[in-house]
Order: C-alpha cells, then structure tokens, then sequence
C-alpha cells in the first residue's frame, strides 16, 4: 500500500493559488527529494500534508483519510522538521529530543527504556550526543539543525518529512544526514526531502518531484528530472553535470537568462 498518496491537492494563501491540482504517491522504502525555486510551494506542500494548512483534495496516510486520523495519530505516523528552526523554551538538548517520543506516552506517564532507546539512536546518528545537557537555545544554527533532526527521528514515525533539514549543515553532517535518511528508507520506511542541493539530491534520492509555480512539472529518476533543459526552463540556470564516487555531479555554474 502507498505509504503517501497525495490526490489532486490544491491550496491557496491569500489569494494566491500555491499548489495546483499536486498528485504523487511515496511507498514504503523510498527516499524522494522534493526540488523547485524559491516560492514553488515545497513548503506549502510538506505543510498541507502535515495537516497545518486548509488544502483541497485528498491525503492519505498508509490508506486512510489524512484528516481522520486525531492529532496524536498523525504523530504517530508521520513526523516533520520544519524549514524555520526555532525553540520556545530554554531546555536541555536531550528534553527537546525526547518530545519526538510524546505521541507514543500515555498522557503524564513517564519514558520507558525504548523511549530513551529511541532518543539516544536520535542523538547519535544527528551526532548531537556530546551536547545533551546544553540548553537548546544556545546552540549554532547548524547544531540545532541537528537537534530538531534528532526530534523527529526519535518520533520513530513510517513517514519523515524534511523541509531542506540539510541548510545550513557542514558538508559531512550534510552527507551524514542523507545517508540517515537513505538507512531509514532500506530499513522500510518513506522520506520526502525538499533541498536546493541538487547535487546532494540526486546522488541520495532514487526519485526526485520536481514543482514550478505550484505544479508538479517532473517525477522521475534523478537523471529523468535533472536535464540541462529542465534547470534552464525552470531554474534558469546552466548546469556542470559530472559523475564521482556516490553518483551524479550537479552544479549550477551560470545563470541561462537574467534573473
Ligand atoms: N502566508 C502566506 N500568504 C500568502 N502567500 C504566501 C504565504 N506563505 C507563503 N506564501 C507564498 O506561497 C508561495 C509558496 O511558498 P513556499 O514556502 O511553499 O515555497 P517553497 O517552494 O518552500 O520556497 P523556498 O524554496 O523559498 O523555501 C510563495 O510564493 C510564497 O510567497
């Protein structure tokens, strides 16, 4: 059964139209980059499933009705990092990553040992272990990047979806991040990345949905949506297209028309 089966999905902000009749679907076992500029509704989109935006048409979570399923249930199936990083309260690291572990608590009863199993797998493969105690708020962007990372993996959910959870990272949390997300779709479970790294994309994906302007204009294999033709048509960028070791090279190297 799709993991994810968005249906003719449209919604408005404002007056603007920002998603346009959207329909894909992710299975169990994927890893697929969401790709589009600046304003092309990945946001929207990620936002719209996650149930925190009025949209038109049809979500479905493992087969059933997005909206019928109660808040807690949502939780327990799909678990989300936000593009915007921010932390109310002053906390401790390791109690910010343990609240991924809420929607699986009887209400005020304490975390068994797979709750803290949970968090502490969290910590060590966002590689935040060595700062548990700091307070949250007083971490770098990149740091804290990985403790909201380390959130949402503890949230143990079938569905993760990342708004570019890789902004901001050094290179080797950026890579280190992927092949979390590559090790959490061959242990059977869905993952819908938006990123502007095309490359880190291309190279971590096996399927990338590409969105202009609201509407889904490619999904395919990197190498399907990635063409010369398409970054110029929607991009407006030249690309340098190359192959290393881990895969596809792509670059932007120019703009193909003025901005
Ligand atoms: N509250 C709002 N009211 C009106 N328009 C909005 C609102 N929030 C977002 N938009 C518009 O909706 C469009 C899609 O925004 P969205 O954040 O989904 O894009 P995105 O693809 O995630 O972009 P980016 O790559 O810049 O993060 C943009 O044109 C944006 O200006």
């Amino acid at each position: 059964m799709t993991r994810l089966a968005v249906s003719h999905l449209s919604a408005s902000l404002g007056k603007r139209q920002v998603l346009d009749d959207v329909s894909f679907g992710v299975g169990a076992g994927e890893l697929v980059g969401l790709i589009g500029p600046n304003g092309a509704g990945k946001s929207t989109l990620l936002r719209s499933i996650m149930g925190l935006l009025r949209s038109k048409g049809e979500i479905r979570l493992d087969g059933v009705r997005a909206e019928s399923l109660g808040s807690r249930g949502r939780a327990r199936k799909v678990a989300y990092m936000a593009q915007r990083r921010e932390v109310a309260w002053a906390m401790s690291v390791e109690a910010l990553v343990a609240l991924g572990r809420l929607p699986h608590l009887e209400r005020l009863s304490p975390m068994r040992a797979s709750d803290q199993a949970a968090v502490d797998r969290a910590m060590q493969l966002m590689d935040v272990t060595a700062y548990r105690q700091r307070e949250a708020t007083a971490l770098s962007g990149g740091e804290l990047a990985r403790v909201l990372a380390a959130r949402a993996l503890a949230q143990d959910t079938p569905l993760l979806l990342a708004d570019e959870p890789a902004a901001g990272l050094d290179p080797a949390h950026q890579i280190g991040l992927m092949q979390t997300f590559r090790t959490l779709a061959d242990e059977g479970r869905s993952v819908l990345v938006s990123t502007h790294d095309l490359g880190l994309a291309a190279r971590s994906c096996t399927r990338l949905i590409l969105l202009d302007r609201g509407r889904l204009v490619a999904d395919g294999m990197p190498e399907e949506v990635l063409t010369p033709e398409t970054l110029r048509a929607v991009y407006g960028v030249n690309a340098y297209f190359g192959e290393a070791e881990g895969g596809m090279v792509v670059l932007p190297v120019g703009l193909s028309a003025p901005i």
